[in-house]
């Protein structure tokens, strides 16, 4: 398989819908790829809360319509990474919003779009402003399975064994990381690969989004935890890698840690009682 992780930037002067084009131009550029993706809130910067009201869509806005039609005429699976979406109110009107990852097939349908479960920012910024979505969301791609999660999301290994076990072999995650936590930003993604027995694929931002000084550093793990692929460093960068799907299968055969997981281990233990 081959993808292609568009790791681009967010720039305030840049206006959103000049940005869609210009993504959507990247995107049909990578024509040949299976898999492309995109980063986490390009739209609006994942760190511009202020934006994030004002700059959110419908999930089926505009997008939803330019990367549906870029997907299309790549001809590719396209995680479009995520948008801030306004949910429906019960009784109509605005609903909470939530930040949410499309997901597109190669004919411009929407496969799947997954709704933030973690969001970042302890008691402000996307903690407080957005909603958490509930569901774990895997797609069904013809070589792979990819289970999609984003940025924080990589912070919590539960999760991914919750992909895990509903079948997911490709990670996905885009990301809006900020430069301060590079270390984890890498070291997490390759724990997911080699704990999951998965391929990583994360894809990061590029520049400074309100100030925030972006990791870039996008980068593709194998299920042995290989790093096979990464960007240079925080600039704009398209990082294409060939990885072989059936590896995933091979690596859980012959190295079979997963089989031994202990499930239910989740609640506190308390101490045996004292037999003195
Ligand atoms: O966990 C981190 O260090 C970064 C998370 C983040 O920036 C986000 O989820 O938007």
């Amino acid at each position: 398989m081959r993808a292609s992780l568009l790791q681009i930037a967010a720039d305030e002067d840049e206006p959103v819908d000049s940005r869609r084009r210009r993504v959507a131009a990247l995107v049909r550029e990578q024509a040949g790829a299976d898999l492309v993706v995109l980063p986490e809130l390009w739209t609006t910067g994942a760190f511009a809360y202020e934006s994030f009201g004002s700059g959110a869509e419908p999930l089926r806005g505009p997008t939803y319509e330019v990367m549906a039609e870029a997907a299309r005429d790549a001809g590719v699976w396209l995680h479009a990474g995520s948008i801030p979406e306004r949910g429906d109110a019960p009784g109509g009107g605005e609903g909470p919003l939530y930040n949410t990852s499309l997901v597109f097939s190669p004919d411009g349908e929407l496969a799947a779009a997954y709704r933030k479960i973690h969001r970042f920012g302890f008691d402000k910024g996307e903690a407080v402003l957005m909603a958490a979505g509930a569901d774990l969301v895997t797609v069904r791609l013809p070589e792979t399975t990819i289970g999609v999660a984003t940025c924080y999301d990589l912070r919590f290994p539960e999760l991914f064994r919750g992909l895990v076990d509903a079948g997911a072999e490709t990670l996905v995650v885009p990301a809006g990381w900020p430069e301060r936590r590079r270390s984890h930003w890498t070291l997490l993604a390759r724990a997911r690969a080699v704990e999951n027995q998965a391929y990583v694929l994360a894809c990061g931002t590029a520049g400074t989004h309100a100030g925030v000084p972006q990791a870039g550093r996008s980068i593709v793990v194998d299920p042995w935890g290989e790093v096979l692929a990464e960007a240079a460093g925080a600039d704009e960068e398209v990082l294409t890698v060939e990885f072989d799907p059936a590896r995933v299968a091979r690596t859980r055969e012959q190295f079979p840690a997963l089989k031994d997981r202990v499930l239910g281990l989740d609640a506190p233990r308390r101490p045996e009682p004292s037999r003195s």
